[in-house]
């Protein structure tokens, strides 16, 4: 099978070159990059590897592009959203394909990613003539309050490699819809898609330098965007770890910042679920894109009287995924993102089995980045997999006798970003979705991620929400006018 781009995707969509104020740009040093195919290993492409200076011009072209996008009323810029959304749509296959080559995921998942980021492209449309201020009763007769809610200008976004095509949108969308423009870092292992969205922008009419886009390391690039004053919001999906850094370069230029980082999802099954509906939603919430999402289950906890039942539906399920190149009909799970990511998980199951797991299927390395999906049983709270996020196609499964019991393992976690729980007692679902300490919470559902809700974690998973009419409040600020003098 060839994996040559050009085979897959029209060339109007590959781009090797950075997006700087409305010009396809090299690096300055003219270096580049490779982008790889995760399932075979191949070089797809090179694109330029900049860093501090270009992200320095990419910054001054947007803040004098925002000042006149802001001055667009706000039917205009929602034209510009909508054409790009028709235009993403339309090239929705080759943009799937070009996203499954470039980050791995199976074709329909690819296909499903772009829809998703289409979706933000429409929403933000609808949204941007609902910017609406608001007026307050004064306090006085000869006084009025008033409150504009204006763009909050340059917006930085870094994304990740997960999700290539619609973290691009989740966080353009809103900021261009607000009347900001961005200067957006993509993962140096996905920026392909990135370029490609960025294409169809340019053709749908996004003026020069509204939205930018910068290739290249993340440090330079990172400490640039943090350093300048002109940039005013940062909004970053990633590791927890890299959003505390982000965070602390941010402080000195104090901007408003939307962080969506890590998670440990609990996904709680208790004795009254319905089992096929449970046993369905766990094989999503896990195994959807090799369990590489923020909001993957990464702990299940199961009551005593369904764990036996639940852990053979749920195996035997597991064991019959199809795993490969996603790029082939039927396969439903692609390789891991890279070697790291695959030592990560050899390492979380290699010290669960140590400290007295017991596999039930999977555990075996397929060669390359390829790792089947596997299922531990009898998993407890001193191996790391109950801790740290796997980030990878393994379920865990604990026990738990009471629901107070699940709760407090539930919460015990620094992260809280989603959770999900099955049960059918009406009760107990209002006990359980009230105590959880997420910012998500499933209920007999394991598919939260909907551009008309609000996304995003409590705890060390973030601050902020995407999506939804909030999702516009990270890219704008109020302006507060107070009238006086009136007769
Ligand atoms: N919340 C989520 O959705 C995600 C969570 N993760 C978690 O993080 C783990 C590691 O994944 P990883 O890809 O390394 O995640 P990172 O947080 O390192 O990467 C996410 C984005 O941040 C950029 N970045 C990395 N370091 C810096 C920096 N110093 N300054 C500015 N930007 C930076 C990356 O750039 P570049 O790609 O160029 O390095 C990428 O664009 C995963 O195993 C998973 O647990 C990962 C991805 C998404
Ligand atoms: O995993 C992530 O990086 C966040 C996006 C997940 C989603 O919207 O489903």
């Amino acid at each position: 099978m060839s994996n040559t781009l050009e085979d897959w995707v029209p060339a109007e969509l590959l781009r090797d070159r950075g997006l700087i104020d409305g010009v396809w740009t090299a690096a300055d040093t003219g270096a580049e990059f490779e982008v790889t195919n995760p399932a075979s290993g191949e070089v797809l492409a090179r694109v330029p590897d900049m860093g501090a200076p270009e992200t320095s011009v990419a910054i001054e072209a947007a803040e004098r592009a925002q000042r006149l996008w802001a001055a667009r009323t706000a039917s205009e810029r929602a034209e510009v959203l909508f054409r790009w959304r028709d235009l993403v749509l339309e090239n929705q296959d080759a943009l799937a394909r070009l996203l499954t080559l470039e980050q791995g995921k199976p074709f329909a998942e690819a296909r499903g990613e772009i829809g998703y980021a289409a979706s933000f492209l429409r929403f933000y449309g609808e949204e941007a003539r609902r910017i609406r201020g608001e007026t307050i009763p004064s306090a006085s007769a000869d006084t009025r309050i008033v409150v504009l809610r204006q763009p909050i200008g340059v917006a930085a976004c870094i994304t990740p490699w997960n999700f290539p095509a619609a973290m691009i949108t989740r966080k353009a969308a809103p900021a261009i819809a607000a009347g900001c423009a961005v200067v957006m870092k993509p993962a140096e292992l996905t920026p392909l898609s990135a370029l490609a969205l960025a294409a169809l922008a340019e053709r749908a009419g996004m003026p020069a330098g509204v939205l930018n886009i910068v290739t290249g390391g993340p440090q330079a690039i990172g400490a640039e965007l943090c350093a300048s004053p002109a940039v005013r919001a940062l909004s970053f999906t990633g590791s927890t770890d890299v959003g505390r850094l982000l965070s602390a370069q941010c402080a000195p230029t104090v901007k408003k910042l939307s962080l969506e980082l890590g998670g440990n999802a609990p996904f709680i099954v208790f004795d009254d679920a319905d089992l096929d509906a449970a046993v369905e939603g766990a094989v999503l919430s896990k195994y959807r894109h090799s369990g590489q999402t923020c909001v993957c289950t990464n702990r299940f906890l199961v009551q005593d009287g369904i764990y036996d039942a639940f852990t053979e539906r749920f195996t035997s399920r597991v064991a019959q995924l199809t795993v490969g190149n996603g790029m082939l009909d039927g396969v439903q799970v692609g390789p891991l993102i890279d070697d790291r990511a695959l030592g990560k998980v050899q390492a979380h199951v290699a010290d669960a089995l140590d400290n007295g797991a017991k596999l039930l299927t999977g555990g075996e390395h397929l060669g390359g980045t390829f790792y089947a999906p596997t299922v531990l049983g009898e998993a407890t709270t001193g191996m790391r997999l109950a801790t740290e996020e796997t980030f990878g196609p393994v379920a865990a499964l604990f026990r738990f006798g009471e629901e107070a019991e699940a709760i407090q393992l539930a919460n015990d976690t620094e992260y809280g970003l989603g959770g999900y729980f099955y049960t059918r007692d009406i009760g107990r679902v209002w006990r359980v979705a009230e105590q959880l300490e997420t910012g998500m919470v499933g209920i007999n559902s394991a598919m939260l991620s909907v551009e008309i809700a609000p996304f995003g974690g409590v705890k060390q998973s973030g601050i902020g929400r995407e999506g939804s009419h909030h999702g516009i409040d990270e890219f704008v600020e109020l302006k507060y006018l107070a009238f006086g003098g009136i007769q």
